[in-house]
Order: structure tokens, then C-alpha cells, then sequence
């Protein structure tokens, strides 16, 4: 099947088509992991976007299912050098190729992903489209042009559970409530591995409605879009900030920073990628994290007398943890559940997650 990607700047590249045939439209985004690929694709935060891997040879070792982090590829489109059509690994159920058919998505290959990743480092993250079953490039362009900015729309709204639900932990770790904008199955495992556990509530739940489960503490996860869209999220943190102890998770992290009355901004390419090298400021140590993120919280608007920035990432110094110097808010820009990359960070955040609200409930007694 033919297939062309057109860029926003008038680029266009002629490929393989992957998938269904069809037209995607998008932001061109890329991840620098080269495993991960079936985490990353089932990853609700990519909604909206495009995902290229820079790593030349996607699909080697199949898909399994085992590690989806929702019930379906998310990503919008899919952009590989080379995908492979005979995996080989004990529990690969389908090719890549059998995986987007199936899941009715259409990508492109044998592009030159070098180039598209040179120029979104340079240019800056543009809109792209994907045209599964045709050539015509002046069309592709036409068709990244033709779509509204990632920032207008809604994302965590296709996203978000429509029905609460709770998932169990394995001992009485306590409850928590989590702000569902697009939640990673990993979070819920790190934390009901943990004992606690969770209420999954939908992205527009209000805070009185949270209350009502009456949780230990509440987590904010991640997801796709801009963090300001987010509104319910931010007026929930503004509310129960002091009643009970919150965390957040990328975009859960950005929501709370903005409800604490910082800025967010749209970084030029953003962060994606498994070894994203972290500095933990009171510590001295780096650690090697998993990330996935356009948007970051500016410093300057959240660094001072009530919030302290604890982490920041060691290749361009941008915010990647806070913490509030009274209230028991913790929050991280990366993925301490990993799911795709490293595990560095799972003890170290979700632990500490864990013995805040052991102690809470020592404190209530
Ligand atoms: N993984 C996430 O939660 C991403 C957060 C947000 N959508 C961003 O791109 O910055």
C-alpha cells in the first residue's frame, strides 16, 4: 500500500503504508526508546499526536498485549524506518502490522526518520497527516494544515473512564482516588502493589463527588493534551489542597502546578523517550526516567515561598518534581510506573507515595 506523510512546513515524504488504509492527522511527535513500543502506542497521554520512533527497527519482538497500558492503540498514526513483520518472541501474538490492522489505525515506513527528527528538533513540534492508500503529497500537507491545534481540543475528554471503578490492592494499604485524564494501567499496578487502594474516577469529577469516597489521598495522572484544558483538575487540586494528601503524575504533575498558581508552556519538541536523565536536587543523584511530555511547568511561576522544585532534568534543566513546603502535594513530570523504559524511579515514588498515607492514617487514629 502507498502512503505519504505531509508536515505543516509544506514537507512531505512518500513510504509504505502500515495498517488500515485511511487518512491520520496529528502532531508529529518523537520517542527516542527503542523497546516499548507496544506501552508507548497503548499510552492514552499520545491521543492527538503521531508517534515516530527514531530507533530504525520497530516490531522485532511482536506484540503480546501483556503490557498495553489501555484497551487500545492510542497514538494516532504510527512512523517507522522499518517495521518487522516476522517477530520472534515467546509471547508475541501478532506482528505490528496484524496489531494496527486490527486495531483499525494506518501508519507509514520507509520514511527517513532521521530527517523528520532533525527538523522537529529545529523547527519545533509541527502538525503532520498520514495518508494510508495514497501518494499525493501536496494533499498531505494540505491535510496537517487543515486541523486545529492539539492545545484547542479536548483530548482528556475521549480519554478519561466514562464510569468510576476501583481496583483492589493486595493488602489494606489504604484508599485513593485517581483523577482518570487518560491513566496509565501501570500507575494502578504500582500502586495496588503497594496495598492501596484505588478509586478510578472520571476527569470531571468534583472535588465534593471525590470526597464522598472518602479517599486517604488523590492521585492525578496522566494524559494527552494541554495541561489548561484541564479545568475540573485544577479547581479540584484548588479545593482539596490542606484536606488531604495529593500526588500527580506528568499531566497530573502540570495540573497541580497550574492549580498552585504556576505556568505551563508548550516546549519546542518536547520529552520522549526511556532514558531521560533526572537530577534529584536534595540528593545529588540522577536517575535515569521514562518520559513522554510536550508541556512543562515554567520555574520561575512555582519556585518560592510554598513550593519547592525537587527534581529537574539534567539535559535542559526544565521542572520534573515538586514538592509543597507545608501541604503533603508530591508531583513528577516523568513516569516513575515506566511501562515503557526504566524502573528507577517506581520504589522511589510510589514508595514514598505509600508511607505518606500509612502515616496519615497513623495521624487520624
Ligand atoms: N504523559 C503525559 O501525561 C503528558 C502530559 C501532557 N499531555 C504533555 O504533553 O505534556
Amino acid at each position: 500500500m502507498k502512503a505519504v506523510l505531509g508536515l505543516e512546513d509544506g514537507t512531505f515524504v512518500k513510504g509504505e503504508g502500515l495498517g488500515v488504509e485511511g487518512i491520520v492527522q496529528g502532531e508529529l511527535v518523537f520517542t527516542t526508546q527503542y523497546t516499548g513500543y507496544e506501552e508507548a502506542l497503548t499510552d492514552p497521554s499520545y491521543r492527538g499526536q503521531i508517534l515516530l520512533f527514531t530507533y530504525p527497527l520497530i516490531g522485532n519482538y511482536g506484540v503480546s498485549g501483556e503490557t498495553f497500558q489501555s484497551e487500545h492503540m492510542q497514538a494516532e498514526g504510527l512512523v517507522v524506518r522499518e517495521a518487522c513483520d516476522h517477530p520472534s518472541h515467546h509471547k508475541s501474538r501478532r506482528s505490528i502490522y496484524e496489531f494496527l490492522r486490527d486495531e483499525g489505525k494506518s501508519g507509514i515506513m520507509g520514511v527517513d526518520t532521521r530527517m523528520l527528527t532533525i527538523k522537529t528538533r529545529e523547527h519545533g513540534t509541527m502538525k503532520a497527516a498520514i495518508i494510508a492508500g495514497s501518494d499525493d503529497g501536496e494533499e498531505a500537507v494540505r491535510l496537517a494544515r487543515e486541523q486545529p491545534d492539539i492545545g484547542s481540543l479536548d483530548l482528556v475528554g475521549r480519554v478519561t473512564c466514562k464510569q468510576p471503578y476501583r481496583v483492589n490492592g493486595n493488602k489494606n494499604g489504604g484508599s485513593m482516588v485517581l483523577m482518570d485524564f487518560g491513566v496509565k494501567r501501570n500507575i494502578i499496578k504500582s500502586l495496588n502493589n503497594r496495598g492501596i487502594n484505588v478509586t478510578i474516577v472520571p476527569a470531571t469529577t468534583p472535588a465534593k463527588d471525590i470526597m464522598n469516597y472518602e479517599p486517604d489521598a488523590i492521585l492525578l495522572s496522566n494524559g494527552p493534551g494541554d495541561p489548561q484544558q484541564a479545568v475540573n483538575g485544577i479547581s479540584v487540586v484548588k479545593e482539596l489542597a490542606g484536606q488531604l494528601p495529593i500526588f500527580g503524575i506528568c499531566l497530573g504533575h502540570q495540573i497541580i502546578s497550574l492549580a498552585l498558581g504556576g505556568n505551563t508552556y508548550k516546549m519546542k519538541f518536547g520529552h520522549r523517550g526511556a532514558n531521560q536523565p533526572v537530577k534529584d536536587l536534595k540528593r545529588g543523584i540522577v536517575h535515569i526516567t521514562s518520559q513522554n511530555h510536550g508541556y512543562a511547568v515554567d520555574e520561575s511561576s512555582i519556585d518560592g515561598k510554598e513550593v519547592s522544585i525537587t527534581q529537574k532534568n539534567a539535559n535542559d534543566g526544565t521542572v520534573e518534581g515538586l514538592e509543597h513546603k507545608y501541604l503533603e502535594i508530591m508531583s513528577v513530570q516523568y513516569h516513575p510506573e515506566a511501562h515503557p523504559g526504566p524502573l528507577d524511579t517506581e520504589k522511589i515514588f510510589f514508595d514514598r507515595v505509600a508511607e505518606k498515607m500509612k502515616k496519615i492514617k497513623v495521624a487520624v487514629k
